[in-house]
């Protein structure tokens, strides 16, 4: 059931962040694009998530929660799942499988039918998650390609996630990732603000990621992302 394959786009909203005055979720959902992640590194808590999965949950649009930690976990019937993190270059085993030990050790309510991962490869040295996790963000394209062929071949990942949170990635990286990978989905994520950034990055990811855009700028400049994702596979599926 990889509903992602299809997925162009994806708006990942952090509930410690607020929208545009005047915006709603309502108006993100509106904007085209494929799903919502919910999810953050710093700030978060079980009730900020809360609200802002009940608030995403009641439109026509899949609604995923990205934890960052066990304690942001919630469940609830407005959303479609659960996409689990696991950080192939993180420094500190607690981020690729300690916090799932405990995750699943406290919490007696998960929904495994529902319940997937994503294999992240922290590139941006200086964003919260890198910090977080201790990634050692200094790879050459090289390695790039080969955390994200362990993270299918040898893990069985369906998800690769290249995270360039708060900084747009290099191209060539990206697209080392995106060459290796057989049938695990790219998602990229990282410093997408207009048309052309998202254009770029989706002529090598399968799926972009737009986070600070929607919280920064607004809906318009989301729909932006949108139609640069959506251009960049159409003239792929051309060719
Ligand atoms: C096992 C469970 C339930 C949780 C652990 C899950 C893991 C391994 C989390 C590691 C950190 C991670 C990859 C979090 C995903 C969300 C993310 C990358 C948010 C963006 O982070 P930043 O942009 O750096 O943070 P802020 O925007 O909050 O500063
Ligand atoms: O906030 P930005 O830089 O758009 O990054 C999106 C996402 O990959 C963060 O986890
Ligand atoms: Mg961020």
């Amino acid at each position: 059931m990889a509903n992602w394959a299809d997925w162009d786009h994806i708006v990942k909203i952090d509930p410690d962040k607020t929208l545009v005055e005047g915006e709603t979720y309502e108006d993100v959902a509106a904007t085209g694009t494929d799903a919502i992640e919910v999810g953050g590194t710093t700030g978060m808590t079980e009730e900020k998530m809360k609200r802002v999965v009940d608030a995403c949950g009641k439109y026509d649009i899949p609604v995923y929660i990205e934890p960052s930690n066990p304690a942001s976990v919630v469940h609830s019937d407005r959303h479609d799942g659960y996409l689990i993190p696991v950080v192939m270059n993180a420094g500190d085993v607690t981020w690729i499988t300690g916090a799932h030990k405990e995750w699943i050790r406290i919490d007696d309510a998960i929904d495994w039918s529902r319940t997937f991962t994503e294999a992240y490869i922290v590139m941006n040295p200086d964003a919260s998650v890198a910090a977080y996790t201790q990634a050692d963000c200094d790879l050459d394209a090289d390695e790039v390609a080969a955390y994200a062929e362990a993270a299918e071949h040898l893990l069985g990942q369906e998800i690769v996630y290249v995270e360039y949170s708060g900084m747009l990635g290099d191209t060539e990286k990206v697209a080392a990732a995106a060459d290796i990978l057989d049938d695990a989905t790219l998602f990229y994520g990282g410093g997408i603000h207009d048309y052309d950034s998202a254009r770029t990055m989706a002529e090598h990811a399968d799926t972009i990621v737009v986070g600070d855009l929607v919280h920064d700028e607004g809906v318009d400049a989301v729909r932006e992302t949108v139609e640069g994702a959506q251009d960049a596979h159409a003239a792929t599926a051309d060719r």
